[in-house]
């Protein structure tokens, strides 16, 4: 099968290697050259996703059967057209559609289905903006309607932080559109994604829920399993069931979950393979969350996720801009036992850009905490250079 790879980026690489190995053919495409993906896909295309007629031209040039969005800010409109014309758009059209923006997947789940969600409005301007805080109350976080891994967010804490809450919002906004959300602030005690397969001929299966840390809107460690109770765990199944399902399509998606003492909040989710799911890289199941994307896309079917051993993730971070990043300290990751690592080939790097991630893991019945602990530690042995 062809496969078309919109993305190509950590994520992408890793699902490119997973259909390499079962002798799939892939285009990955990205806005910059020699991305992560690209270095290891058949062929690859330059161009702003964002710009319609640019991916109507590669579509046409390379008649893909598949279409696998691997980020959010693309222009997803055109999916509904590449779906008529025969192509799988990867869940759906509709999936990816409405993940794009965080207006219509939240109503969605709010409205529609009913979700439990944090209280939330949307602004379009500061004095919208201020109108709104009033409605859901401080402290609140605010978002860019298309952003991801946190740009442009932040949290309003006093009156006086909201012109910059609209100012930093604006500048970190991926896309086109100009409107934030502004959601209550959720006092949770952790919070999960639940990687959830829908397949096209049976049922949907769930991976064991993994826990996350983040700073600043992006995560740092991530770790299966994650402690969750039987409701908790049943409660966030059931959404993440509804969600998909209305959703459409088959393939992996990342459900976001606030875990509070009122509950469980519906958050958000990524219609493919979860930053937060590189912690299935560290061996902890029988299929890694790109291995089961790829079975669910090419309806190969998937009859159990099994959890073979406990993990943790920590990300490995630039400090400072750079044309030609390299790092130190890896030997020293290497020496160690029970871990692992990747290193993603981004070619350049910026502060904050997350270039590798540690992986550790242990038996089932080590203490979570302490593989996720070894892995953070482990993390800061390895420093990128500029
Ligand atoms: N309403 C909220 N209350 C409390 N914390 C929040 C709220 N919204 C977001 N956060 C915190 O910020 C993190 C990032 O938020 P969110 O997932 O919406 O951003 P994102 O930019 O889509 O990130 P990604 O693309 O990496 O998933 C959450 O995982 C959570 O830790
Ligand atoms: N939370 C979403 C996420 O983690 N997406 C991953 O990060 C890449 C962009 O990284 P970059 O900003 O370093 O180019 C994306 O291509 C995807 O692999
Ligand atoms: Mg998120």
């Amino acid at each position: 099968m062809k496969i078309l790879l919109l993305g190509s980026g950590e994520l992408g690489k890793e699902f490119v290697i997973a259909a390499q190995r079962i002798g799939q053919t892939i285009i990955a495409v990205d806005s910059y050259e020699n991305a992560p993906a690209m270095q290891v896909a058949h062929d690859f295309e330059v161009i702003n996703m964002l710009d319609g007629e640019a991916l109507d031209r590669i579509v046409a040039k390379h008649k893909p059967d598949f279409i696998v969005p691997e980020i959010e800010a693309i222009r997803t409109e055109r999916f509904y057209d590449y779906e008529k014309q025969g192509i799988t758009v990867v869940p759906s059209a509709k999936a990816a559609n409405f993940t794009m923006n965080r207006k219509a997947i939240r109503d969605l789940a709010s409205k529609e289905l009913g979700l439990k969600t944090a209280k939330y409005q949307y602004a379009t301007s500061a004095e919208e903006l201020q109108k709104a805080v009033k409605e859901v109350g401080i402290p609140c976080v605010v978002k860019p309607l298309m952003s991801s891994s946190g740009k442009g967010q932040s949290t309003i804490k006093t009156e006086s932080d909201i012109e910059k809450a609209w100012q930093y919002a604006v500048a970190g906004s991926r896309g086109d559109v100009i409107e934030v959300i502004v959601e209550a602030f959720v006092d949770f005690h952790s919070e999960i994604t639940l990687l959830t397969i829908t397949q096209n001929n049976n049922p949907t299966l769930f991976c064991a829920p993994i826990g996350h840390r983040q700073e600043r809107g992006d995560y740092q460690e991530s770790w299966q399993p994650a402690l969750v109770s039987e409701k908790d765990l049943y409660e966030a199944q059931d959404m993440a069931e509804k969600i998909t399902e209305a959703l459409g399509g088959a393939g992996l998606f990342g459900v976001e979950f606030f875990l509070t003492k009122e509950g469980v909040y519906f958050s958000e989710l990524s219609p493919r393979p979860h930053d937060t799911g590189m912690v299935t890289l560290a061996g902890t199941q029988n299929f890694n969350e790109f291995e089961l994307h790829l079975r669910a896309i090419l309806s190969l079917p998937i009859f159990e996720i099994t959890l073979e051993k406990a993990g943790a993730s920590a990300v490995i971070l630039a400090s400072e801009d750079s044309a030609n990043p390299t790092f130190t300290g890896i030997e020293n990751v290497a020496a160690l036992a029970k871990t692992d690592f990747r290193i993603f080939g981004k070619p350049t790097s910026r502060p904050y850009r997350r270039m590798g991630v540690v992986l550790s893991y242990d038996t089932l019945s080590t203490p979570i905490n302490e593989i996720t602990e070894r892995a953070k530690e482990t993390a800061k042995l390895i420093t990128v250079n500029s």
